[in-house]
């Protein structure tokens, strides 16, 4: 017999969008292009915030640690659609020219009915399926899975076994309150893995720490897979001039 899907809460969708600086390119051309298109770039940042700050969506900008890329995007917005056309705005600006693509990601933020349920219109759900992302100093993101080889098969586990390790999983994570933020998405149909974890920190050891815990509780333990991991720091609009700047 097959195991009971769980039911989701479906929120913002959600861009990861990585990216690497040809900084070459970019040493190559006058200063007043280069100025242009910081100052387009800053433009695009301000835009954007506006949008955040009307709760129609929200975004965050670090700098990623290490050579996989430079720059990590998370943008969220209410469809598929509007994140396309924020993509596409982005990549026809001047800046977008100096950039390569270095990873993308595709989901939406999602909660899963697993536990005691509060309403889906409660404001709290609410605001978690539409979350104002945190402008924390740290952010760590990759893709999982759940595992489904022999006998470890998430998928095949009932409902009721799932729901206890991820309540297991839940208590590890409530040690890092007010340490560690988590966004979960969903990419089933979208990407390749099936969730996105998006951690934020102000310390960034606290990513460690609490991926290493969570490596011990059984639902990562015995069927987490994941995916490439990238690690940054937090980049400001009023820092972006001097980081650019060669
Ligand atoms: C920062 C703390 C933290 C906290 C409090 C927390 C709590 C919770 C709760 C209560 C629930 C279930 C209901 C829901 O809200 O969906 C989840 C769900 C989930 N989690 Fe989590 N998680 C955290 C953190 C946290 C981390 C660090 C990871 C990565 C795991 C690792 O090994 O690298 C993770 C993964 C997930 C996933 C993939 C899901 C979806 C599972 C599914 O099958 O649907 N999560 N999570």
């Amino acid at each position: 017999m097959a195991a009971e899907a769980v039911e989701t809460l479906d929120g913002w969708y959600c861009l990861h969008d990585l990216r690497t600086i040809d900084w070459t390119s970019w040493k190559m051309v006058s200063d007043e292009e280069r100025k242009s298109a910081v100052d387009e770039f800053k433009d695009l940042l301000t835009k954007w915030e506006s949008v955040e700050a009307d709760e129609n969506g929200s975004h965050v900008l670090y700098k990623v640690v290490g050579q996989k890329a430079d720059l990590m995007f998370m943008f969220l917005r209410p469809t598929m659609n509007e994140l396309t056309d924020m993509e596409t705005e982005f990549n026809k600006s001047k800046f977008a020219e100096f950039l390569k693509p270095a990873y993308s990601y595709v989901s939406v933020v999602e909660l899963s009915k697993y536990g005691p349920q509060r309403p889906a219109d409660d404001p709290r759900t609410l605001e978690r399926l539409h979350p104002i992302l945190p402008k924390w100093e740290h952010m760590c993101f990759y893709p999982m899975d759940k595992r489904r080889q022999g006998e470890e098969n998430w998928y095949s586990l009932d409902f009721k076994e799932r729901a206890k390790l991820l309540y297991e999983h839940s208590k590890t994570g409530r040690k890092y309150a007010g340490e560690v933020k988590q966004v979960i998405t969903g990419s089933f149909g979208f990407d390749d893995w099936e969730w996105g974890v998006t951690l934020f920190a102000h310390d960034v050891l606290q990513l460690k720490k609490i991926v290493y815990e969570m490596r011990f509780d059984e639902v990562s333990a015995k069927y987490g897979e994941f995916g490439e991991f990238f690690v940054g720091n937090h980049l400001p609009k009023e820092d972006v001039s001097p980081y650019l700047s060669v």
